[in-house]
């Protein structure tokens, strides 16, 4: 049995749909209390562990860092350090925002992290315990994450999409929509790849392709999803929110496919299934 963190999340319930998982939900385990997540694991015994929870409201984070902090950070050190302990593999998320978005070359693995808010900040924390717990660990760092459940940019642009004839979006920030379905996927090709070559540990990124902006996407999203509502560019400065975002998000991915052979998933695919889903309802 693989153990997974995260029941209702949008990698979570992908999971879910995969046999041989048992799914822990909040109630089950609560991450802001990071040394019960650790007596989870050390009482169910699986023979692998993936983390798909976290703190994910990136504003709220800006007044609420010590609760994303536990969440994102101690509660997954306290995960691999069980695992380290059990000898089993350790699967956690992260995300292109622990990077500061400077240039425009795709972000490797071993780039200098940078985070703009508080958000980037305690998942950036998350890896840092990870790897300090040693064992047998990866991180596998993610972008825009979207599918037919949850908060994401698809479900917020149909919504408002259907409301409104046009809507400003900025078109200064760059990255790869990635259907949580294919990371989902990922996971279990690490786990998988982690138990035949524990060397393979360390940090990976995994975003679908091509690169666009946020209103790139959302012109894609109104098209496939026919909706009549025109998207305007604007740059960020017009767009404030609480925390700040990278402009650059782009990952470099060829690393991840090198060790797990899976290559950057079409989000324009995994979109038009997501689309199906909501209308399958
Ligand atoms: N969403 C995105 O765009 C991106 C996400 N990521 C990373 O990918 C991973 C998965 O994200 P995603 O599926 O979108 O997340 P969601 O926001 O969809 O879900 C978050 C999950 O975490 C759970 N959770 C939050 N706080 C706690 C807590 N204190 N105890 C237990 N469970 C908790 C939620 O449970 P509940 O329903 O009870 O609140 C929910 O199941 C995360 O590590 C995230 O940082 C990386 C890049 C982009
Ligand atoms: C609704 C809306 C958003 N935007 C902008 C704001 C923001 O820069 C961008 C995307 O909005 P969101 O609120 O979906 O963005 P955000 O919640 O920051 O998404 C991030 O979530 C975390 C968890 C991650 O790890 C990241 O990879 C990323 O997916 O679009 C507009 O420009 N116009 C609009 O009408
Ligand atoms: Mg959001």
């Amino acid at each position: 049995m693989i153990l997974v963190f995260g029941k209702t999340g949008q990698v979570a319930r992908e999971l879910a749909l995969h046999s041989g998982l048992t799914c822990l939900d909040r109630a089950a385990a609560d991450l802001s209390d990071p040394s019960a997540c650790a007596a989870a694991i050390r009482l169910r015994r699986p023979r692998a562990v993936i983390n798909a929870a976290a703190y994910t409201a990136v504003d709220a984070a800006e007044e609420h860092e010590a609760e994303a902090t536990a969440i994102n950070g101690d509660a997954p050190g306290a995960m691999a350090a069980e695992c380290a302990a059990l000898g089993i593999p350790f699967v956690t998320l992260s995300t292109d925002y622990v990077f500061d978005g400077g240039g425009e070359t795709p972000w490797r693995p071993g780039d200098a992290p940078g985070p703009l808010g508080a958000y980037g900040r305690s998942k950036l924390a998350g890896e840092r315990a990870v790897a300090a717990a040693g064992g047998v660990w990866a991180v596998l760092r993610t972008s825009w994450v979207v599918s037919a459940h949850g908060n994401n940019f698809v479900r917020t642009m149909l919504r408002l999409g259907a409301e409104r004839d046009e809507l400003r979006v900025v078109a200064d920030q760059i990255g790869g929509p990635t259907p949580a379905r294919d990371i989902a996927t990922a996971c279990l090709r690490m786990v998988q790849g982690l138990e035949t070559a524990p060397e393979r540990a360390g940090v990976y990124h995994f975003a679908g392709s091509p690169d666009v902006s946020w209103a790139g996407f959302a012109r894609a999203i109104m098209a496939q999803a026919g909706l009549d509502c025109r998207i305007h560019d604007i740059p960020s400065a017009e767009y404030p929110t609480p925390a700040a975002r990278p402009a650059n998000s782009r990952l470099d991915c060829r690393g991840f496919t090198a060790a797990f052979g899976m290559e950057r998933p079409d989000w324009r695919a995994g979109l038009g299934e997501i689309l199906n889903a909501l209308k399958e309802g």
